[in-house]
């Protein structure tokens, strides 16, 4: 049976909450929407009285046409069971219609507390996370939440029904009653028995679902790489397992909970055919009316209903109560960033100093060991390094998307973990490698750090650019709509619509990561001059991937494994020989205007 379980282990942040702990999160939410649960109460208990006078109405009347063969009489009792059948279905709908509202409400604002926890989730979250894992908990788990509500409601509504007509069937006849009560502990038992291994194969079969939604949404994000390498059929070949695990899983949990209402129902059953022959007999000696007869067996029947779905309702209810774990689970996970004494922090001038900095995106691979820099403000510091050298990790780092191990990083001699991210992200300019676009249009893109500015200081950052000769190239000028993620523009307008975007929003530190996408020359040369005018008078760090980018910078830092093994000016790092080459030779040597392919070489002197 293992195999069926593969991968539906708890998330890192999934909890276990207590059911009460559940239901007291659960009430909180539908604190503020009193006054519609008032009329869903008022529905609930007006139906079950209704529900309840039927049987008894048409008992007495029973009794009395019995007694007085008129006409007038059978009128009366039609009559009678006409108004309560249209006074059930007035007070039913009350009920259902307010419980719609009530439930979407509930959702409304779970759903949107949900996304607001995504969004304040830390990087490394989504990195142990795959989006559509989250998206499941954000959809379907609120979703499933609504049906523990409806359910919930239903069940009260049941209960009353089952007091009603339990009190009533004490009021006619204590001997008959005490039979039907009998029957009872033994449903109670089989349904608690049945709790906790619905509640298991709930959370399987909910685990599986959100496997399936995680291999869709990374699929249909890579689907044009899939397509490049013709591996439409691998992709299918992973999916399969996945999507067959979920059949057995929820195989599994329907066989479980479609073993609960016959087993119920057979109980039931056995219970009414000995009310039948014990009644008819009394009917038969006279000790009770045909009336009491029949209202027996109808409020018996009226009675096991509400009864067994009570019963079975724990199945539904762990499901719900499952999903409201998971989301709850989502909202309450803990940060891993944590600001102490977050303090907003004014214009800052842009020195960075990493102090014995620690940190690894799993504890036991350390990415960056003990590392030390100074970048003084207003500085370019290029780095370099062979792929995987961690020069991305500084720059996230420094962002504060990950939380680090040891040692400090301050800013302006403030440790980053005083200040207030909002007033500190505010002036950190991040570039990554390839610039992310959301759709609307290019205007809108280079608006997006400072929705309140005016068209004509978007007009002005995107003219600083490379003098603006860019726009002249996109069909509507800023107007264009450049599609989802930016698939209407070139990789190059991307990127220069990226500069334009940080020269609008004007911040103190700039974290680049070149783009290592070759474009065409002239994009080249506009993006150089974009690059200029946006990294003048700002602190800033480029993981560079351009020659001319080296050439510029104050200071380059070569990476390796981590720890920075040569640090210099272009001239300097090529005279020494040193790592600085080996970088060179790789990845810079053939952006030189005199390459020719197999020269340019420099000589790796010292080791
Ligand atoms: N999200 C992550 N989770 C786990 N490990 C990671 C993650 N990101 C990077 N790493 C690892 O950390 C190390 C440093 O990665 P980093 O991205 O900083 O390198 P880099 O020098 O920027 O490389 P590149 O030039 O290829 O971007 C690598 O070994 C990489 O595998």
């Amino acid at each position: 049976m293992a195999f069926i379980m593969d991968g539906l282990d708890a998330e890192q942040y999934d909890r276990t909450y207590d059911d009460r702990e559940l239901l007291r999160r659960i009430v909180r939410y539908f604190r503020p929407k009193r006054a519609t649960m008032g009329l869903v109460a008022f529905g609930i208990v007006a139906h079950s009285l209704m529900q309840a006078a039927l049987p008894v109405v048409i008992s007495a009347g029973l009794d009395r046409v019995v007694d007085d063969r008129s006409t007038g009489l059978v009128v009366a009792l039609v009559a009678a069971v006409l108004v309560a059948g249209v006074l059930s279905w007035v007070f039913n709908f009350i009920q259902r219609w307010y419980t719609a509202k009530v439930v979407g409400d509930v959702v409304l604002d779970l759903r949107e507390d949900a996304f607001a926890a995504v969004l304040e989730r830390d990087m490394s979250f989504y990195d142990e996370n795959p989006s559509g894992k989250v998206v499941s908990r954000v959809t379907s788990d609120t979703e499933d939440f609504a049906t523990v509500v409806t359910l919930t409601l239903n069940v009260i509504s049941q209960v009353l029904m089952v007091g009603l007509i339990t009190a009533l069937l004490f009021a006619r006849n204590v001997g008959l009653a005490l039979m039907v009560m009998a029957v009872v502990p033994i449903i109670v038992a089989m349904a608690l028995g049945f709790r906790r291994i619905a509640r298991d194969t709930t959370r399987h079969q909910q685990r599986s679902l959100a496997r399936v939604n995680a291999t869709l949404q990374e699929t249909m994000s890579g689907i044009s790489v899939a397509k490049n390498f013709r591996q439409e059929h691998t992709v299918y070949d992973e999916f399969r397992p996945i999507n067959g695990q979920n059949y057995r899983v929820t195989l599994k949990q329907g066989f479980v909970f479609a073993a609960i209402f016959p087993a119920l129902f057979a109980v039931a059953g056995f219970a009414t055919v000995m009310l039948v022959h014990v009644g008819g007999g009394r009917v038969l000696d006279g000790t009770i009316s045909a009336g009491d007869w029949y209202l027996f067996l109808q409020s018996v029947l009226l009675f096991w209903l509400p009864l067994t779905s009570i019963a079975s309702f724990w199945s539904q209810f762990q499901q719900g109560l499952s999903a409201s774990e998971r989301v709850f689970a989502l909202i309450d996970a803990e940060p891993l960033v944590v600001q102490r004494d977050p303090r907003p922090v004014g214009r800052l001038a842009g020195r960075i100093e990493f102090r014995d900095l620690t940190f690894g995106y799993t504890p036991d691979r350390p990415v960056l060991d003990h590392f030390d820099l100074t970048i003084e403000a207003g500085e370019t510091i290029a780095l370099v390094g062979h792929t995987g050298a961690g020069k991305s990790t500084i720059g996230r780092l420094l962002v504060r998307f990950y939380e680090f191990g040891g040692g400090s990083i301050l800013i302006d001699g403030i440790d980053l973990r005083t200040v207030d991210l909002t007033s500190y992200r505010r002036q950190l300019g991040v570039v990554p490698q390839s610039p992310f676009l959301f759709s609307g249009t290019v205007a809108d893109n280079i608006r997006y750090p400072r929705p309140d500015a005016t068209d004509d200081e978007v007009r002005a950052a995107a003219g600083q650019v490379a003098d603006g000769d860019w726009i002249a190239a996109l069909p509507d000028g800023l107007d264009t709509e450049v599609g989802e993620h930016g698939s209407a523009l070139s990789m190059g307008q991307r990127q220069l619509v990226a500069l334009a975007r940080l020269l609008l929003q004007d911040p103190s530190i700039v974290i680049l990561d070149e783009a290592t996408a070759s474009v065409d020359p002239l994009t080249e040369a506009q993006i150089s001059e974009g690059l200029d005018v946006a990294l003048a008078g700002r602190t800033s760090i480029v993981i560079a991937h351009r020659l001319s980018t080296i050439e510029h910078a104050d200071r380059i830092i070569v990476m390796r494994e981590g720890a920075i093994v040569e640090e210099g000016t272009h001239e300097s790092l090529l005279s020494a020989g040193g790592a600085y080459c080996d970088v060179y030779n790789t990845y810079f040597r053939h952006q030189s205007p005199d390459y020719q392919p197999g020269s340019g070489f420099v000589s790796v002197t010292a080791p």
